[in-house]
């Protein structure tokens, strides 16, 4: 799995062979053993480049493996030898030079790469550590502030960047090995491992702790180049052994390891009907039409306009769309300074006739929620457009079906659900229905890589999978709110568990309105009524209430909290609420209890995990994954936890199972607290592993 050749008479190549992205398994790890040693001791050899082969250097430890027996001969001993040894070694770096990657090129003497390579010690993001000698080596060579965020943030550097930082010792646009070649056959022996400013910064552990929100990863990675700044190297080595071994093993680098597979494995997407992404032809798609320029068009346009297609972006309200132009010109310009990127922006063109997208090919919906609205311009849309054009809808929770059938080619629509802000957010859940082609899922599953994004498609209902589950979540934590607690003790037991925000603080950032305006649709909202049973179901009023009092959150300054001003940020307890909620529960007859933070999580989480089941059991979603991955990427799930179905694969499905029954007889009112029978069956198939659920959810079975 490495080869070494002799070029240029004196230079040993020593090339990674395992395709795609040469990962160091223990095949590679004995061929880089064996190589090394016949380049060291061949005595016509002078000098050794290492590359990848195909134009990847690595990608760095062969992750598969960390799942089980770990063979072969480790990385740190052999890094040892690379770097001790008496000939100059040299990594060119093409593609990628990521974890124990870079880890192998920074124990080399010299490092030359192309300017658009990626390196990066991502193990922080895997739950881990640059264990292979990464948290010594780098901050000895650019210092600890600059190492220190690397390593923490896991972010991923340009061969230039990289250069800048001292990272490596030339860039090249040409040819890397043979760069490579030209700088071995250049230098005299030696090494430029250096002990430069290893001073640290201060407050940093601090700062990562808060951001961590409850990952220890970071924190170890902290504690390991705090090892490089106070000892000596071969002691900074051992330590950041023991700290690897702390995280190795842990539930937490396990959760992040099935993340990195899991996106991987949602962009292989199929249907009940049995289309795939291996058998589905993306449409080629250049120019996308936009329609309202709320905040949703606004995000989708940017987010359209980096990933280099045109855009038409049309607002048929003269002055919203000045407004909107202004706004999407003042995103582009931060987004293009921030990426250091030049501005992008000409390729949009803004229209008040919708007409403007009539040679598109593909078009994105994202007007107000109201159906008849959409109903109307599908319709339009459908007449004025090419016949093969696609019409997508940015709808988060109404009937992909219905809006099909309003177009004379209802195999040409799916949903495109962005998340706000639409250009920040990586998820997107495409929304495919009984009828929709597989090219047209497929394209706007490409479109969605394009933009960047982790593309999720799923089964048509109400809500979708992401907002589908939330409404159990949300109403569990009124209802904790009615039976006792505070928002304050919900918010704090979701927020230790990892999410950025609990329930009641995202929804006054969101507005308490948004939420009002879903149930005033659904028949919900009784006003000034207080009965906590509508539709044959416990239901909780506080959130109408408060509503009724103009408390819609931030943007009034008074929701489930108060705030200094409309707009402030900064939550704070409202003593006006708390009387408020003794005088409702008086009312009610609801005797106040205690509750922690125990009830707060199984409540909420396993509610919402439940309708997981409830979705996977429907085809909804084709695997545990694709509900995994719409929780981390656009709900805030702690992506440490590896989302929620995950969570409940490590809790154990019997103690979820057990609880759920626990709860559901304390609260026969909540059907949402009854437990699926998806779960009932993995329960009584011995609960299997999270990779095994697929199968168990396609055998068949009887609900009898
Ligand atoms: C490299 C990429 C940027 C390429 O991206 P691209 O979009 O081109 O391709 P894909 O992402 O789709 O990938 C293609 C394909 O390849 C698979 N793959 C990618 N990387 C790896 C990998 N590193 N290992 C295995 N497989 C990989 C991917 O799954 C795809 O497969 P598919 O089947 O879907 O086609 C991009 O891929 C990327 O970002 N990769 C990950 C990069 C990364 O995170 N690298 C870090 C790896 S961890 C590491 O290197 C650790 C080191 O520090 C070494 C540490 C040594 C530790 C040894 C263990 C010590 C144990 C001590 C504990 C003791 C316990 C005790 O005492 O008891």
């Amino acid at each position: 799995m490495a080869a070494l050749t002799r070029v240029s008479g004196s230079v040993g190549l020593i090339s990674l062979l395992n395709p795609p992205v040469n990962a160091l398994s223990a095949a590679v790890r004995q061929g880089i053993v064996d190589t090394v040693r016949r380049a060291v001791s061949d005595p016509q050899v002078k000098s050794v480049v290492i590359c990848g082969q195909n134009g990847v250097f690595c990608g760095g430890a062969d992750i598969k493996e960390f799942g089980g027996h770990m063979s072969g001969p480790p990385l740190v001993p052999i890094f040892n030898t690379i770097e001790a040894a008496d000939k100059p070694v040299v990594a060119a770096i093409e593609g990628s030079a990521l974890g124990g990657g870079l880890e192998l090129a920074l124990a080399c003497h010299y490092r030359i790469t192309q300017s658009k390579a990626r390196l990066g010690l991502p193990e922080v993001s895997l739950g881990l550590l640059p264990a292979a000698g990464g948290t010594q080596r780098l901050p000895r060579l650019i210092g600890v502030p600059a190492a220190l965020d690397l390593i923490t943030t896991g972010r991923h550097l340009t061969g230039a960047e990289a250069l800048k930082l001292g990272i490596v010792d030339q860039v090249t646009d040409q040819n890397t090995v043979e760069a490579a070649v030209k700088f071995a056959l250049s230098i005299p022996s030696g090494c430029n491992i250096c002990r430069l400013h290893l001073s640290e910064r201060p407050g940093v552990m601090q700062r990562v702790k808060k951001s961590a929100h409850g990952a220890i990863a970071p924190v170890a990675c902290v504690q390991a180049v705090q090892a490089a700044a106070t000892l000596p190297f071969t002691q900074g080595m051992q330590r950041e052994q023991e700290l690897m071994a702390t995280l190795f093993g842990s539930g937490q680098a396990r959760a992040l390891q099935y993340c990195f597979f899991s996106q991987r494995v949602v962009s292989k997407w199929s249907s009940p009907s049995g289309s795939r992404w291996d058998t589905s032809k993306p449409k080629p798609v250049t120019k996308v039409g936009v329609i309202g320029l709320g905040t949703m068009g606004r995000g989708i346009t940017v987010a359209l306009a980096l990933a280099g297609l045109s855009v038409v972006a049309v607002e048929t309200q003269q002055q919203q769309m000045m407004a909107a132009q202004h706004a999407v010109s003042g995103m582009l310009e931060r987004t293009a300074r921030r990426r250091g990127v030049s501005l992008v922006g000409d390729q949009i063109r803004y229209s008040v006739e919708l007409e403007a997208v009539a040679d598109v090919e593909l078009v994105i919906e994202a007007v107000f929620e109201d159906m008849a609205l959409k109903e109307k311009l599908f319709k339009q849309l459908s007449t004025l457009c090419k016949a093969d054009t696609l019409l997508c809808s940015n709808t988060s929770s109404l009937d992909i079906d219905h809006l099909a059938s309003q177009t004379h080619s209802p195999q040409l629509v799916v949903g495109m659900h962005f998340f706000a802000p639409a250009h920040v957010m990586k998820l997107l859940e495409v929304v495919y229905g009984p009828r929709s082609a597989p090219q047209a899922v497929a394209t706007a599953m490409e479109l969605g890589k394009r933009m960047g994004k982790v593309s999720v498609a799923v089964g048509n209902c109400s809500g979708f999978v992401g907002n589908r589950m939330l409404m159990p979540y949300v109403e569990e934590a009124s209802f904790l709110v009615e039976e006792g607690a505070s928002p304050e003790i919900v918010d704090r037991a979701l927020e230790e568990f990892g999410f950025p925000m609990g329930v009641f603080r995202m929804s006054d950032l969101s507005g308490l309105d948004v939420g009002w305006k879903v149930r005033k649709a659904r028949g919900l909202v009784e006003p000034g009524q207080m009965s906590r049973v509508r539709q044959g179901r416990r239901y909780s009023p506080l959130g109408d209430l408060l509503c009724e009092q103009g408390r819609f959150g931030q943007k009034t300054g008074r929701g489930w909290y108060l705030y200094d001003s409309a707009g402030s940020r900064e939550a704070q307890p409202d003593p006006w609420l708390q009387s408020f909620l003794e005088e409702y529960r008086a009312r009610q007859g609801l005797v106040s209890r205690r509750i922690d933070s125990q009830e707060v999580l199984e409540r909420c989480l396993y509610a919402l995990i439940n309708e997981g089941f409830n979705i996977l059991q429907e085809g909804i979603a084709a695997g545990p994954e694709d509900i995994d991955m719409i929780y981390v990427f656009g709900y805030g799930f702690p992506r440490h936890r590896g989302g929620p179905m995950f969570y409940a694969s490590q809790v154990g499905l019997a103690q979820v199972l057990q609880r759920l029954e626990h709860y559901q007889q304390l609260h026969p009112d909540i059907p949402h607290l009854r437990p699926s029978s998806l779960l009932r069956r993995l329960v009584s198939s011995g609960s299997p592993r999270i990779q095994r659920w697929r199968e168990i959810i396609r055998m068949p079975h009887s609900s009898l």
